[in-house]
């Protein structure tokens, strides 16, 4: 059944998970619009990629036992119309193991998340065990788990497959989360995973009179095919507001900006521009507020925003943004082993290269020196935090960066 969004969703729930273990199936069976949104979605030029996708939660009015949770406008088994709880945005992150930069960025704007496991696998596969790890850095304790594909096992495998997931999650941040056996595939048990999120992950407390403050996690120049805004004529930027609220007419700032040349030396100045049309939930708006993905069309040079140039950057109202920081001295904690291994995590050390994820910037830095549980990095780009912001901290181990600790940022 197709439902219609009928509002700006209102919190982020994070869809993680080893590749294959079935969360982009889960979004479609949860959001019924999605193909539709999806080419909406494309027609006005935000993408898909970034794996958003909305979802409308709605309840049975009957007194029933159990209570009927649907994404569908009526109950079918009482004949009547169901009614709205939320409509929630699910942020997809990409389970393959190359992909872990993009999985932090996107955990950066999750408000829950749910770990999508496969029973026909053994628990855990390696992204299953790096997705919670990166769930628990970044302080993200609101947590549901699909035990997914169940149609494709037995009775015995399945309970085999929940005892080891029970295993994995004991002492994690998610050892008091709820375990759901579903199909996403074949549509079984979605009320009670709807219901377990509803539970779980309630939409946070947010305070709109705090400054504006948004996670660019896109821009586009309004020449890209297919983008239709009708009132637009400067670059596109999208993103989740996680505070405030932002009003179309308004202006904004983003940090770190733009590097421009000053007599040969190099510097970065932040970007003042006026917010001309809001887009949230697939609609046009003159205000929105945090939930699911914004695009703001601006008055910018388009030439400024293509090719997701200001991804990772902070929007907000002028004036008030954290600082942009070129090297940082950041407080560490590594990690025991390397996920999916038994190999202990050496001490970082003076000189070495670091993937570091910053809200959505992800960026490379040398260690410039170390010290036991601190260090200090110089980065290849600026990144605009305050100060006690988390950092995820990957090493390069073989072809690939790995997750080894998180970072405090300090003064
Ligand atoms: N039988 C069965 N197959 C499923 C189920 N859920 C997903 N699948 C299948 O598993 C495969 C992988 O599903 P996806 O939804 O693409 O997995 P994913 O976790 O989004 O993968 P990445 O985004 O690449 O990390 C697809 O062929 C799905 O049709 C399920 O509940 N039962």
């Amino acid at each position: 059944m197709v439902t219609e969004n009928p509002q700006q969703p209102e919190v982020n729930i994070g869809l993680v998970g080893h590749v294959d273990h079935g969360k982009t199936t889960l979004v479609q069976a949860l959001s019924g619009s999605w193909t539709d949104q999806h080419s909406e979605e494309m027609k006005r030029g935000i993408s898909i990629r970034l794996g958003y996708a909305d979802a409308t939660f709605r309840k049975c009015p009957e007194e029933a036992e159990p209570e009927c949770f649907t994404v569908a406008e009526s109950c079918e088994e009482h004949n009547v119309e169901t009614d709205v709880l939320r409509t929630v945005s699910f942020v997809d992150a990409p389970g393959h193991e190359t992909l872990m930069a993009t999985m932090l960025s996107g955990a950066n704007l999750m408000d829950g998340a749910v770990l999508v496991v496969s029973a026909t696998e053994d628990v855990p596969q390696a992204q299953t065990e790096e997705h919670l790890m990166a769930l628990d850095i970044i302080g993200i304790d609101n947590i549901v788990i699909a035990q997914n594909k169940v149609d494709l096992v037995d009775r015995d495998r399945a309970v085999d497959n929940y005892e080891q997931i029970k295993e994995f999650v004991e002492g994690t941040v998610a050892e008091d989360a709820p375990i759901v056996p579903i199909s996403a595939q074949q549509d079984v048990n979605m009320d009670l995973l709807i219901e377990a999120i509803e539970e779980e992950i309630p939409t946070p407390e947010r305070d709109e009179t705090q400054a504006s403050r948004m996670f660019v996690a896109r821009s586009f120049d309004i020449n890209r095919p297919g983008t239709t805004w009708e009132d637009l004529s400067g670059g596109v930027v999208g993103g989740s507001l996680v505070e405030g609220k932002l009003e179309k007419g308004e202006d904004i700032e983003l940090r770190p900006g733009r590097e421009v040349d000053e007599g040969g030396q190099t510097e970065w100045k932040p970007i003042t521009t006026t917010i001309r049309s809001l887009q949230a939930g697939g609609k046009q708006l003159d205000e929105v507020r945090p939930g699911g993905l914004l695009g703001l069309g601006t008055g910018l040079d388009p030439s400024l925003t293509k090719g997701d140039a200001l991804a990772g950057q902070v929007a907000g109202e002028p004036g008030t943004l954290p600082p942009t920081w070129h090297s940082f001295e950041m407080d560490i904690d590594l990690l025991e082993r390397v996920v999916g291994g038994d190999e202990e995590i050496d001490e970082i050390s003076t000189g070495e290269p670091l993937m570091l994820t910053v809200g959505t910037a992800t960026t490379v830095g040398a260690v410039t020196s170390a010290r036991d549980g601190e260090c200090e990095v110089k980065l290849k780009r600026p990144v605009c935090a305050p100060v006690g912001a988390k950092i995820a901290i990957n090493r390069r181990v073989g072809a690939r960066w790995r997750l080894i600790g998180i970072g405090t940022l300090k003064e």
